[in-house]
C-alpha cells in the first residue's frame, strides 16, 4: 500500500477521554493516517496533547476554525505554528483581511509553517441551513464563492464537502487543497452531516485529504476500518 495516498485520511479524533485516544492512536502507524486534533479535545486537554501525538511521530490537523478579529487570529495561528501542527483553519466566513493577516503570520516560520485552510460552507449544512442564515446561493455556489476569496487570500487551501470537490479542482487549480469532511464509507450512520460522499466517491472527485471521525472512532474495530478505507483508496 502506498504510504503517500493512505496519509490522505485524516483522523478525527473526537474523543472525551485521553487515555481511550491515546490508546487507540498507539495502534495507528504515522504511515497510515495523520490526526486532527478538535475542539472536543483541545478544550479537554490543550496543547500538551497536540504535542504529545506530534512527539508521536503525527502529523496534526489542529481544527479550532479560528474566526474573529485579523490580529487575534493572526496570533492564534501563530501559536498554532509554534506547537508544531501540520495544519491549522480559520473559517471563511471571517474575511479576506483575517485569512490574510493569518496566511502573512506565518510566514516567519518558513517552510516549517503549518498549511493554512479555509473551512467554507459546513458539511453538516445544507441549502435550507443557508437559507436560515440569509443565504440565498446553493451550498455549492457559496462554496466556490469563499474558495475564491480563499486562494485570493493566499491560503493553502479548503475545507468543503466532497461533492463540491470535482467543480473546485477545475476552478481552482490542483495546488489548492480540498480537505473534505463528511466522509461516510457504505453503510455507516450519516448521524449529523448533510453533504456525504464515500472514501472512494471522494478521492475520484478530486480531495487531496478525507477527514473521518466516528466511522472509525465510534466502530467496535476502529484499526480495522482504517485499513478497509486505505484499501478503498487505493
Ligand atoms: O473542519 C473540519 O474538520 C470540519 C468541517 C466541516 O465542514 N465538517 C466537519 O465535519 N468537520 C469536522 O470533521 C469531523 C467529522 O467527523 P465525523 O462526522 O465523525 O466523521 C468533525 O471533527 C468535524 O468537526
Amino acid at each position: 500500500m502506498s504510504f503517500e495516498h493512505s496519509k490522505k485520511i485524516l483522523i478525527a479524533l473526537d474523543y472525551d477521554d485521553q487515555q481511550i485516544a491515546l490508546n487507540f492512536v498507539k495502534q495507528l502507524s504515522p504511515d497510515t493516517c495523520r490526526l486532527k486534533v478538535g475542539k472536543e479535545m483541545f478544550t479537554y486537554f490543550g496543547p500538551a496533547f497536540v504535542k504529545e501525538l506530534i512527539d508521536l511521530g503525527f502529523d496534526v490537523f489542529l481544527d479550532l476554525k479560528f474566526h474573529d478579529i485579523p490580529n487575534t487570529v493572526a496570533k492564534a495561528v501563530t501559536a498554532a505554528a509554534k506547537m508544531g501542527v501540520w495544519m491549522v483553519n480559520v473559517h471563511a466566513s471571517g474575511g479576506f483581511e483575517m485569512m490574510h493577516k493569518a496566511k502573512l503570520a506565518l510566514e516567519q516560520f518558513g517552510d516549517k509553517a503549518p498549511l493554512l485552510i479555509a473551512v467554507t460552507v459546513l458539511t453538516s449544512m445544507d441549502e435550507k441551513e443557508l437559507k436560515r442564515l440569509g443565504i440565498e446561493k446553493s451550498p455549492q455556489e457559496q462554496v466556490i464563492y469563499l474558495a475564491r476569496l480563499a486562494k485570493e487570500a493566499g491560503l493553502d487551501g479548503i475545507v468543503c464537502s466532497a461533492q463540491e470537490a470535482k467543480v473546485l479542482k477545475v476552478e481552482l487549480g490542483d495546488k489548492f487543497k480540498l480537505v473534505t469532511p463528511g466522509i461516510r464509507p457504505e453503510g455507516s450512520d450519516v448521524g449529523d452531516q448533510k453533504r456525504i460522499m464515500t472514501p472512494k466517491q471522494a478521492i475520484d472527485a478530486g480531495s487531496d485529504y478525507l477527514v473521518i471521525g466516528r466511522p472509525i472512532t465510534k466502530s467496535n474495530d476502529p484499526v480495522k476500518v482504517l485499513n478497509d478505507v486505505n484499501r478503498s483508496i487505493n
